[in-house]
């Protein structure tokens, strides 16, 4: 699938068809309720206009025809609220669909999307929120605004042709004065959305940061800035409500200048000389009966351009090609890694962080990536994770090349522990699970010891069963460390890489992780990025990343 340009019209259609034809089952009963409250509108407006007829002195209705339009009245009403019901299943159904692809395809590309989390979490969200209408209502609406009205039209006709045709015209204007009123509208909801997905990103990023600016006494500053923001969204969301105001102004008149037509029509009812006074409240009662698919559908237009307006934004994401690539028949138990003339380039406009990296790495192995900040290690384990592909050059894992595996496959080989582990809302238990969730009890705890977890465990409330994470017990830096590392030895893959795994803890600490991470390293292939200092903890081989930026041997190891 061809790649989709952000804010692009084709790929929001595209997007739209595609979930249409998906919910499409669920579409028909709504359509349907509507089209038999229609009718039964019918059916009540010719029992009221005969019980209205016969108080001013035409024919004999009675006490039947009243109590056939309270039956009917009540039944439109069961039909109304059934079909609200089955409307609103559609459009969550829609978004639940739309909202596990985004998921799937933010989690499949992890880090390598590099959208801020205010952002992504405005997408999933807000964005996918702001799809509802268009299913729950304006597919159906849509639909029913041209068959309810024909239908009432045909009846009107049949009772008094030119009342027919004089509905028949009002509803012709109806999708017109949305068109023209509707101009603009799209382009303000989407500046809307903007608006609030830029304050929801700021919100979230100074929100992590609420330590530093305090620290740094810039709160005020940073509140009069949130305040900025939150007044632009103010300002484009009137600017949206102004508009949907001027749409319902339009469809208001349009129901007065068919009411007025059809009374000017019937006139000689008011002086009891109309040839046929039954027909003529019939068409009279007919307009309210008219008007409400049509009403419905106004309603639902500024929720489609809204809906188009999300879906602009999502399109990118949810076309965005499929990871392709070979499956792993297994996972091998020993892997060699070869790096030859690696190049990776993040940024044309920038030199590449990677130019012709070399090396290779035994099973047993452990190798030290050193260098200066920004020479590239991270960049070495981010393609080993497949979050990255080289621009240049080969990756191979025992002989095959990396870039034939799906991504994710990739990542089925090995082992991460990065600077600062990432504590969930869980338990102890769960966190470390979390690397393997089929792994039994014993398997978590055989990991939480290698990894000395066990050890400060011990002293906590409830073992590894306490709560941790966010607003639950607080876990140390080194703690969360070791956390880590017991993830990695309950995952226990051939390849570990880790990423400055020390670098934040205080030399006690720092030991006894090491102390663990080097029991995780041996027997497998290891890859380590480092600073000169902490090196020293590890054995293995040391390729300075630093030192080869212009070196004509960049074959380490080899
Ligand atoms: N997502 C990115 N987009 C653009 N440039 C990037 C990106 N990630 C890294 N870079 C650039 O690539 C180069 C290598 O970055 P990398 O993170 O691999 O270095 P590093 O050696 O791990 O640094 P550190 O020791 O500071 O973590 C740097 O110049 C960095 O600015």
């Amino acid at each position: 699938m061809a790649a989709v340009p952000p804010g692009s019209e084709t790929g929001a259609a595209t997007l739209l068809a595609g979930e249409a034809r998906a919910t499409r089952a669920r579409l028909i009963p709504p359509i349907l309720l509507g089209l038999g409250i229609a009718a039964c509108g019918v059916a009540q407006a010719f029992l009221i206009a005969r019980l209205l007829a016969m108080l001013l002195g035409h024919g004999a209705a009675g006490w039947p025809d009243l109590a056939a339009a309270a039956v009917l009245a009540l039944l439109m009403a069961a039909l109304g609220i059934a079909q609200e019901r089955t409307q609103q299943a559609a459009g969550e159904e829609a978004k639940a669909r739309l909202r596990d692809r985004l998921f799937a395809r933010l989690l499949a590309a992890g880090p390598a999307d590099e959208r801020a989390v205010g952002e992504k979490s405005a997408l999933v969200v807000e964005r996918v929120e702001a799809m509802e209408g268009y299913f729950a209502r304006w597919i159906p609406a849509a639909m029913l605004a041209v068959l309810a009205p024909l239908l009432v039209a045909g009846v009107a006709a049949a009772a008094d042709p030119l009342s027919g045709l004089i509905l028949l015209g009002a509803g012709l204007l109806v999708p017109i004065a949305q068109a023209v009123s509707g101009i603009g509208a799209g382009l303000a909801s989407r500046r809307q959305f903007a608006a609030l997905q830029r304050l929801s990103g700021r919100f979230l990023d100074r929100m992590r940061g609420l330590p530093i600016l305090v620290l740094h006494n810039q709160q005020d500053a940073e509140a009069g800035r949130l305040g900025a923001a939150a007044e632009e969204l103010r300002a484009r969301t009137m600017r949206v409500l102004r508009l949907a105001f001027v749409a319902t102004g339009a469809m208001e008149l349009i129901v007065g200048i068919a009411l007025a037509s059809l009374a000017y029509r019937h006139g000689h009812l008011v002086s009891g000389t109309h040839p046929a006074p039954v027909e003529a409240l019939f068409c009279l009662l007919l307009v309210p009966v008219f008007f409400v698919p049509l009403r419905a559908f106004a309603g639902a237009y500024h929720e489609q351009l809204a809906a188009r307006g999300a879906a602009a934004d999502l399109a990118p994401l949810l076309a965005a090609p499929e990871p392709e690539g070979l499956l792993l028949e297994e996972v091998p138990p020993k892997v060699t890694v070869t790096f030859h003339e690696v190049r990776l380039t993040y940024d044309a406009s920038r030199p590449p962080a990677l130019d012709g990296l070399s090396f290779r790495v035994l099973p047993g192995e452990t190798l030290l990536l050193t260098g200066p900040s920004g020479s590239g290690k991270t960049s070495v384990l981010r393609l080993l994770m497949g979050f990255r592909r080289p621009d240049g050059g080969r990756i191979a894992i025992n002989g095959h090349d990396v870039t034939l595996l799906r991504p994710a496959e990739l990542r089925r080989l090995s082992s991460y522990v990065g600077q600062r582990a990432h504590i969930f809302r869980a338990t102890i238990r769960e966190n470390i699970r979390f690397a393997r969730p089929d792994a039994d009890d014993a398997a978590v705890e055989a990991a939480a010891r290698a990894a000395q977890v066990s050890d400060f465990a011990a002293d906590l409330p409830q073992g590894l069963d306490t709560l941790v994470g966010d607003g639950g017990f607080g876990l140390s830096g080194g703690q969360a460390q070791r956390v880590a590392v017991a993830r990695a030895f309950l995952r226990d893959s051939p390849l570990v890489l880790l990423d400055e795994p020390t670098s934040h803890l205080d030399p006690g600490t720092e030991a006894a992780v090491l102390d663990a991470l080097r029991r995780l390293c041996v027997g497998r292939t290891a890859i380590v990025a480092t600073h000169a200092r902490a090196a020293r903890g590890y054995f293995g081989r040391t390729l300075d990343l630093g030192a080869m930026g212009a070196s004509a041997d960049r074959m380490a190891g080899n």
